[in-house]
C-alpha cells in the first residue's frame, strides 16, 4: 500500500525525470493558480463526499486531495520535514 511518504518520492521523480504522459508532470507545468484550484475542487469534493456519500468514496476524494497538496509542495519545493515539523 501507497503512502504519503512513497507518493512524494513518486511525485518528486516525476518532477525531475518527466515522464512523458505524467499528469503531475502538467499539473506541475501549470503552475500554482491552477494547482490552487484543483486543491480547492478536490477539498470541495472531500466535504460532498463527507455529508452525502459513503466510506470508500469518501477515501477516494480525501486520495486526491492529499494528492494535490503534494503537487503543490513539489511545486514549491516544500518537503515533508518542513510540513511535519508543524504537525
Ligand atoms: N494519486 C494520484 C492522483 N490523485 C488524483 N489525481 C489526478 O486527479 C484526477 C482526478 O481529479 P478530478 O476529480 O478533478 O477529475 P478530472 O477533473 O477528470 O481530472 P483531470 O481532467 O483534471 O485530470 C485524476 O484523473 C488524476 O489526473 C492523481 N494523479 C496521480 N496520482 C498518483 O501520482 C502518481 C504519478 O502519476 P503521474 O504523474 O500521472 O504518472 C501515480 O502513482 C498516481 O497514482
Amino acid at each position: 500500500m501507497k503512502t504519503f511518504d512513497a507518493l512524494y518520492a513518486e511525485l518528486t521523480d516525476r518532477a525531475r525525470t518527466r515522464p512523458e504522459g505524467s499528469g503531475t508532470v502538467q499539473a506541475l507545468d501549470a503552475g500554482v493558480h491552477a494547482q490552487g484550484k484543483k486543491l480547492l475542487e478536490e477539498a470541495g469534493e472531500v466535504w460532498l463526499a463527507a455529508e452525502h456519500e459513503d466510506d470508500d468514496s469518501l477515501a477516494l476524494e480525501i486520495s486526491q486531495l492529499l494528492y494535490r497538496a503534494q503537487v503543490i509542495m513539489i511545486g514549491r519545493g516544500v518537503t515533508l520535514e518542513q510540513v511535519y515539523r508543524y504537525l
